[in-house]
C-alpha cells in the first residue's frame, strides 16, 4: 500500500509555471485530492509512523494543512486543531497563542495562531503538513505547543525537502523526498 501510494503521489504531482513575473515553478498537488486512492491513503500513511506514540491531537498550518490534518486525525481517531494565518484575512474568536516563523522557503515570516482552548498540557501533538523546506512554519507551531504546555511528538509531511538535521530536529517523517518528484 505504501509503495502504491508513493507511486501515485509522484505520478500525480506537477510543477507549473505561474507565468511572467515568477522566477520559479510552483507545485501543483491538486491531482492528489482528486484521486480517491490517494485521498483515502494519505491520512493513514501520515499517521502510521506516530501511531504508537499515541497522539491526542493533530495540528497543521493553513491552508493545505486544513485538508491533510483532518485526514491524519481521522486515521488516528483524534481531533484536529488548525494553526491559523491572519494573513488569510480571518481569525477565530477567543484567546489565541501566536508565533511568528523565521523566514520560510519564500523568505516570508508567517504569523501562526492556535486557539488556546483547543490545545493544552494534556495534549500529545502530531503536526502534519504537505511540504517541509526550511521547517520554519513547523518550528513556529512547535513553539505554540510549548507555550501551551503540550508535548511535541513530531511531524509527518508528504514531501520532505529539508536537510537531515531539520528532519531530526523536528522528528519529521516524510512520505517522499523531494528528489523523488519529477523534475
Ligand atoms: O518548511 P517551510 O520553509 O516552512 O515551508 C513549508 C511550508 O510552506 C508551504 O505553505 P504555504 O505558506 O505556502 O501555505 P499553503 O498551504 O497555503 O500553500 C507548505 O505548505 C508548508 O506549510
Ligand atoms: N518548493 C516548496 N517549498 C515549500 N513548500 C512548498 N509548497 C509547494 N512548493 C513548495
Amino acid at each position: 500500500m505504501a509503495d502504491e501510494l508513493r507511486r501515485r503521489l509522484i505520478e500525480l504531482f506537477r510543477w507549473v509555471d505561474p507565468g511572467p513575473g515568477s522566477s520559479h515553478l510552483v507545485s501543483d498537488i491538486s491531482g492528489w485530492w482528486r484521486d480517491p486512492h490517494v485521498l483515502a491513503g494519505l491520512g493513514p500513511a501520515l499517521a502510521a509512523p506516530f501511531r504508537d506514540a499515541r497522539p491526542t491531537v493533530v495540528v497543521a498550518p493553513a491552508v493545505t494543512g486544513l485538508m491533510l490534518g483532518p485526514l491524519a486525525a481521522t486515521a488516528l481517531g483524534v481531533g484536529f486543531a488548525p494553526a491559523h494565518k491572519p494573513a488569510d484575512g480571518r481569525l477565530p474568536a477567543g484567546p489565541l497563542t501566536w508565533s511568528r516563523s523565521d523566514p520560510d522557503f519564500r523568505g516570508r515570516q508567517v504569523d501562526l495562531a492556535v486557539v488556546d482552548r483547543r490545545l493544552g498540557p494534556d495534549d500529545r501533538v502530531l503536526a502534519v503538513d504537505d511540504w517541509v523546506a526550511t521547517g520554519a512554519q513547523l518550528r513556529a507551531i512547535r513553539k505554540i505547543c510549548a507555550v501551551r504546555g503540550a508535548t511535541w511528538l513530531g511531524a509527518s509531511a508528504v514531501v520532505r525537502d529539508c536537510p537531515p538535521e531539520v528532519s531530526r530536529e523536528l522528528r519529521l517523517h516524510g512520505l517522499l523526498d523531494a528528489a523523488q518528484l519529477p523534475a
